[in-house]
């Protein structure tokens, strides 16, 4: 039901490395969160067994969080630390018995400047501590047909990859930032070149012909 919104707002996706998905047994997906248009891109290249990670403020929005908890979606505490962190330990261990995927924007938040914004950490603590690769996903920007600042929201094209597969095994907690920040600036020159953005160092995004 979600996919079908594309039609309605004329949304295309082109999509690339849907192959990468098909690694053995569970993994962590991570993608980049520009809108809530990113449910529709989820929808689209979903695979199957996959849940994902949600803000538990989400499991209070009536009947759509009800779908989304019979949808086996992990509600988290954003502002207890603690919290989430026991919660996502637990999800290491379910993901490897019950042979789940799980995807997890790991910016944390909504961002939609054109730009992704420092990566949370849970998500590779998650991947280490159950030994599963991290499939990094990037959309690009929506900023040309969509920024509801400018009161903009017109038909477009998302393009997506999936990238390939990044391997944790014999990694530890020590090596959790490094993983990070590996990833973090591989998909966000993944995010620059899909949009056809130049990067800039102070983290704003500039279409080269601006
Ligand atoms: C009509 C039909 C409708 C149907 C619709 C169906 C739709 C499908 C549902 C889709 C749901 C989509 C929901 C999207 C969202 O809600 S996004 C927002 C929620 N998600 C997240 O926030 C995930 C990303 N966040 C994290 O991973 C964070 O790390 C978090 C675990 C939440 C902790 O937050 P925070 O404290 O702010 O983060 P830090 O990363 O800075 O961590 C602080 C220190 O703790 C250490 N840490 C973190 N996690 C762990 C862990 N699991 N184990 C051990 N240690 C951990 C981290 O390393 C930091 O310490 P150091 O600085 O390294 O010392
Ligand atoms: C003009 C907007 C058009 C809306 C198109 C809707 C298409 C999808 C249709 C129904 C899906 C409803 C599912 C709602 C799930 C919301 C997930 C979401 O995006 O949560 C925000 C959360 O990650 C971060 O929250 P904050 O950015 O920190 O607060």
């Amino acid at each position: 039901m979600v996919k079908t919104f594309k039609y309605i707002y004329g949304l295309r996706f082109e999509t690339k490395g849907l192959e990468n998905f098909q690694v053995e047994g569970p993994c962590v997906i991570v993608s980049n969160h520009q809108s809530i248009l990113d449910m529709i891109g989820l929808m689209e290249i979903l695979p199957d067994n996959c849940v994902q990670i949600g803000k538990k403020e989400l499991l209070y929005m009536g009947p759509v969080g009800l779908i989304m908890y019979l949808g086996g979606v992990i509600f988290i505490n954003r502002k207890s630390t603690s919290n989430a962190k026991t919660v996502m330990s637990g999800v290491a261990q379910t993901m490897l018995d019950e042979n789940v995927k799980v995807w997890v924007y790991p910016e944390g938040t909504r961002n939609g400047n054109g730009d992704l914004l420092p990566f949370k950490k849970g998500a590779f603590h998650l991947a280490i501590q159950a030994q599963v690769p991290i499939i990094p996903v990037v959309y690009s920007s929506f900023s040309s047909f969509y920024n509801p600042a400018k009161k903009l929201f017109i038909s477009g094209k998302i393009r997506v990859e999936v990238l390939q597969p990044i391997e944790t095994k014999g990694l530890k907690a020590e090596d959790v930032a490094d993983l990070t920040e590996r990833c973090y600036s591989t998909m966000r020159e993944t995010f620059f070149r899909l949009s056809g953005l130049a990067s800039e160092a102070n983290g704003s995004a500039q279409s080269p012909q601006q």
